[in-house]
């Protein structure tokens, strides 16, 4: 399964790198703006700067919604790196638009799935990437996580090559469960990656080491 982080937090995605564990960067305008990055400009040049920071997949996000609009700013997106996915949402425009930039060689991450039906939709336009968001259906009062099962079960038996993007994740044990559920991906925020260090045990372990090395030092 891949890591990617889901931020657009300079200093965390330096951070996730240095772990050497990173394998890609995922942002929204909801994060951009979190961090204060205002204007057309300013976003192109935070992409730029995460493309040169993690040598990985990093989704850009399109904000039209027609798919003249979508498809004139994916391409500009795609051609900022060769590592930029152009992410598009799953809406009738954002399907035709999948569809042209598969044909065009530019690949897709497709977001804000939330059914079974808009996976299909999007392996079928050709995605590289579906992302259903399991937070926000558990906040709605049903299980994220059977999403993810749903879907891996239908790529496997259809032998869909999208990769399942396990987003919206609250916690460590989500991404734990996306591993179990057969997600090829999970985007993380930094915290519930990190949680996935912590364990008592591990600290209770190693303070009991280093006071009986002290004995042969
Ligand atoms: O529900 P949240 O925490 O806002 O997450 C929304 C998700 O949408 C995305 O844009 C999908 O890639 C991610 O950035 C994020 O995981």
């Amino acid at each position: 399964m891949k890591f990617f982080i889901d931020t657009a937090d300079l200093e965390q995605i330096k951070e996730a790198n240095d772990l050497g564990i990173l394998d890609g960067v995922t942002t929204n305008p909801s994060l951009m703006a979190k961090v204060g990055v205002k204007g057309h400009e300013a976003v192109i040049q935070h992409y730029k700067t995460i493309c040169e920071i993690v040598d990985g997949d990093i989704s850009a996000e399109v904000v039209s919604t027609d798919f003249k609009g979508i498809v004139e700013e994916g391409k500009k997106l795609a051609a900022l790196h060769k590592n930029i996915v152009v992410k598009v949402p799953m809406i009738k425009e954002g399907v035709k638009a999948i569809k042209w930039f598969t044909d065009n060689g530019i690949r897709t991450n497709c977001t804000l799935v939330f059914s079974a039906g808009q996976a299909i939709l999007a392996a079928k336009a050709g995605a590289a990437y579906v992302s259903p968001f399991i937070g926000r259906i558990d906040d709605s009062g049903w299980e994220g996580i059977n999403l993810i099962s749903q879907i891996a079960e239908i790529y496997a038996v259809q032998g869909f090559e999208t990769e399942i993007l396990a987003a919206s994740i609250r916690n460590s044990n989500h991404i734990i469960q996306c591993a179990e559920a057969g997600a090829d991906v999970v985007t993380s925020p930094l915290e519930p990656i990190l949680g996935l260090l912590k364990h008592p045990l591990t600290d209770i372990g190693l303070a009991k080491f280093l006071e009986d090395a002290k004995k042969f030092a």
